[in-house]
């Protein structure tokens, strides 16, 4: 482990006592501190040189430690930032969070706290004051897989399986999502998940925990949904010998697992309330209580948390805490359904059969036939990547060639209609009839055909007047980008490099 003389600090507050009862206590710990009075002051000494981290009081007589903050961020400086807001600000906290902090502290600082959130931020392990899980062992929380459970409620990740690696797709979106995965996996601010069932929220987690400076340390996934309400607080918090009956030894909880590393609490929506105010404290207070102890242990977790639900509406409904919410939502990344990235669809095909093949070990992987990704593009996939996958998977299995096609994919034309009539989201009405009239072209053999080559010409044309952008092309012909892709990929017509494509399998 790297000693703690290598670490250098940067502490800065106004109040003269203040700053020394932290230089003392960081130099104990063995780092090399400098202290400052102001943002001018300290901006002064971080002209000269670079620190590890840089710990500020928010209020500074000069300005604010945001002010600071937002100058590291502008000059793209990598010190670590960790302020200190007054008791009872926490609207300042979370700001301060949004602006790239890696935590913060509230006054009075708890001086055990405040070694191990700078330890964190370190990334040295053994911070929260406590014993710590050793780096890449299985954390004892694995043994909460109680039998007669309907679903898993706990997966223990140690070392990287590469959660990046496994995201396929290139959309806007995707980009995007992984833009903030990289940007939140610096600090320790709570990131509150959302997206439909399957979509990668806990690829999202573990991907964000793999990029932070706790990778080497646990990673725990929990199903709230999955978890009997009686045993929420036992297994979330642990307990101790005899605090209930049954309860033969000491056990740890999903927390202390977790401890040193990130707690993935998926599907947070289910949680009921009671547990909510139980989990808020845990978060406030930064320490936990095992049922049937009789004092709090100092506990370092960062969480990540998930859901499919619209928590905003939860907590209108009642159903989730707004305080709690509040604290969980500092940062949200939105995984986008797989119907609105339809262009990583190829993509993703192509990494699940990979991935699919090498599990079963076969290569070369099998390979979509043209018409069977065409066929899958016009699906609705309410189940996301994770029915995608599975829909694969039967497919490999139904398949003697290398090559995957349209029979082996097991789609019947019904749930076209239903996937059509959902993507819409508006009633198909019938034209108004209109009488023939002399001299009209004859009627087309093939309605539907005929009426896809109008669709698609239109679609093009509307394409090129627009420059190729899908949203004002869609907004020309009163479609949303989520129709206007749907209905490109039904009718196989793509943006390229240099203009429009027509896929010639598409019908
Ligand atoms: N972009 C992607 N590329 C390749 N595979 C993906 C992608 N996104 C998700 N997956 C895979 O899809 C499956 C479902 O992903 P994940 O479990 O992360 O979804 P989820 O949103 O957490 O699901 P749920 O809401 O049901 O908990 C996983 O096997 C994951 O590896």
């Amino acid at each position: 482990m790297t000693s703690a003389s290598h670490y250098s600090l940067l502490v800065v507050d106004d109040e003269p006592d203040l700053r020394t009862l932290y230089e003392l206590t960081l130099l104990r710990e063995g780092y090399d501190v400098e202290t400052a009075a102001s943002v001018e002051d300290a901006w002064a000494r971080l002209r000269d040189r670079t620190y590890s981290a840089v710990i500020s009081d928010m209020r500074l007589p000069d300005g604010s430690g945001l002010d600071l903050l937002r100058r590291l961020e502008e000059a793209g400086r990598r010190e670590k930032t960790i302020v200190i807001t007054a008791f009872g600000s926490p609207e300042n906290a979370v700001e301060a969070l949004k602006a790239g902090a890696y935590d913060y502290l509230t006054k009075p600082v708890d001086l055990k706290q405040f070694r191990s959130v700078i330890a964190s931020a370190l990334g040295r392990p053994n911070a929260g004051g406590g014993a710590s899980a050793a780096p890449g062992s299985a954390a004892p929380g694995s043994a909460v897989r109680g039998a007669g459970r309907s679903a898993a409620p706990v997966v223990v990740l140690t070392g990287s399986s590469g959660a990046l690696d496994r995201m396929a797709g290139q959309s806007a979106a995707m980009r995007q999502v992984r833009g903030l995965i990289e940007k939140v996996a610096r600090s320790m601010a709570p990131v509150l998940v959302s997206g439909e069932s399957g979509t990668g929220k806990e690829l999202v987690a573990r991907a964000i925990h793999e990029g932070s400076a706790r990778r080497a340390q646990p990673f725990i996934a929990v199903n709230c949904g999955a978890i009997p309400e009686q045993l929420l607080e036992a297994e979330f918090f642990g307990y101790r010998k005899g605090a209930f009956t049954g309860a033969a030894e000491d056990r740890e909880g999903f927390f202390q697992a977790a401890r040193g590393g990130t707690l993935f609490l998926d599907e947070i929506g289910d949680l009921p309330l009671a547990m909510q105010s139980k989990l808020l404290r845990v978060i406030q207070e930064r320490a936990v209580r095992p049922v049937g102890a009789v004092s709090e242990a100092p506990v370092d977790v960062r969480i990540i948390s998930a859901t499919h639900k619209d928590l905003g509406a939860e907590v209108q409904a009642g159903r989730f805490r707004q305080d709690l919410y509040y604290r969980l939502n500092v940062i949200q990344i939105r995984v986008p359904s797989l119907r609105e990235r339809l262009e990583d669809l190829p993509a993703i095909c192509e990494r699940v059969l990979e991935r699919i093949a090498q599990d079963a070990g076969v290569w070369p992987p099998p390979r979509l036939a043209p018409e069977a990704l065409a066929r899958l593009a016009r699906y609705a996939f309410p189940g996301n990547v994770r029915e995608l996958e599975n829909l694969l998977h039967r497919a490999v299995a139904l398949t003697d060639s290398e090559w995957i096609d349209e029979s082996d994919l097991g789609l019947p034309d019904a749930v076209f209609a239903d996937s059509l009539a959902q993507e819409l989201e508006t009633p198909v009405t019938p034209a108004p009839a209109t009488p023939p009239a002399p001299g009209e072209p004859p009627l087309p053999s093939d309605l539907a055909a005929y009426l896809d080559a109008v669709e698609r010409d239109i679609l093009i044309r509307a394409l090129e007047k627009h420059r190729f952008n899908r949203t004002a092309a869609g907004a020309s012909l009163g479609l949303s980008l989520r129709q206007m892709r749907y209905r490109m990929a039904r009718l196989g017509v793509m943006v390229a490099e240099h203009g429009v494509t027509v896929d010639p399998d598409e019908p």
